[in-house]
């Protein structure tokens, strides 16, 4: 086994994060992609609006989530971040005009399609370094981009935080492990997020310049029979007084929606089930069921 597969498997099996670096994707267009998103997150809540997720009746997932809207932990107030959520690539999907924010869409467009590109090379190695068919689990993901596919491309902003208008228990992001796949994330410069180790703490795991950052998910966990860990992450408020916004970009990866995922070890430890099913289930606790 190569020394990549070999690394990548001890990762993901024991951390369930890692730093890729030499990806292709260059820290240009991770910058590229920051800029363009603070133009948009700093527009007026009424110039978002008409992008709300949830009002585009074919892609319940694509759109702008405002402030305190989800709960990752649901046990939690509402996150302190805004998010914009690139699902459909659809030419009729509705975006804003050049004249509000020029390159936003075509931006979007690009860096969901180089994460797309790296997580397939990525998706491939996990199926070697378990000694399996490397088609295996790219052989669910053929749809990343068209309609019957939920990967999402989703841009964070985490403004500046007035400590006396926090609620109780509120975070910037509550715990939580992520849905799909696996998830691609660039931070900005700030930093922030922290990881939960097996031994039970929380472990920063800071922005480092020039890679990505990639975490393994629920379903994939499930996929491998537990072999590959999600782990649980979260961002905690700044320091009181301390104004500093942050940004982060994430690519969810999901298998496509009619995939259905059965265990690869032929484990049967859970059954198998519909993509898109599990992922509805999903949603519906972070958005508060309704
Ligand atoms: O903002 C971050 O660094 C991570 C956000 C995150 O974990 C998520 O949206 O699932
Ligand atoms: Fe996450």
């Amino acid at each position: 086994m190569n020394v990549l597969c070999k690394d990548l498997k001890t990762a993901f099996t024991e951390v369930g994060f890692v730093y890729l670096k030499n990806t292709g994707i260059t820290q240009q267009e991770v910058d590229k992609v920051m800029d363009i998103s603070k133009k948009f997150f700093l527009l007026p809540d009424e110039v978002k609006a008409p992008f709300k997720r949830s009002s585009f009746p074919d892609n319940p997932n694509h759109g702008w989530v405002s402030s305190e809207t989800e709960r990752l932990n649901p046990l939690r107030a509402g996150d302190l971040k805004e998010a914009f959520n690139t699902t459909s690539l659809h030419p009729d999907t509705k975006w804003p005009s050049e004249d509000v924010l020029a390159g936003f869409r075509e931006v979007q467009v690009s860096f969901f399609l180089c994460c797309k590109d790296l997580s397939l090379r990525v998706l491939r190695v996990m199926a070697l370094s378990l000694g399996l068919d490397p088609e295996v689990f790219l052989s669910k993901h053929r749809l990343i981009g068209c309609e019957k596919n939920g990967s999402t491309l989703r841009a964070l902003y985490y403004p500046p935080v007035q400590t006396n208008s926090v609620k109780e228990g509120q975070l910037r992001c509550g715990e939580h492990s992520d849905y799909g796949t696996i998830t691609l994330v660039f931070q900005s410069a700030e930093g922030g997020l922290q990881v939960l180790s097996r031994s039970g703490e929380y472990v920063p795991a800071p922005s480092v310049p020039g890679t990505v950052l990639i975490n393994i998910a629920d379903m994939m966990q499930r996929w491998t029979g537990d072999i590959f860990i999600s782990a649980i992450h979260r961002v905690l408020l700044p320091p009181a007084g301390d104004m500093s916004t942050r940004q982060s970009v994430a690519f969810f990866v999901q298998p496509d929606d009619d995939a259905i995922i059965t265990c690869c070890d032929g484990s049967d430890k859970y059954p198998p089930i519909k993509s898109v099913d599990y992922l509805l289930e999903r949603f519906n606790e972070s958005y508060g069921r309704k």
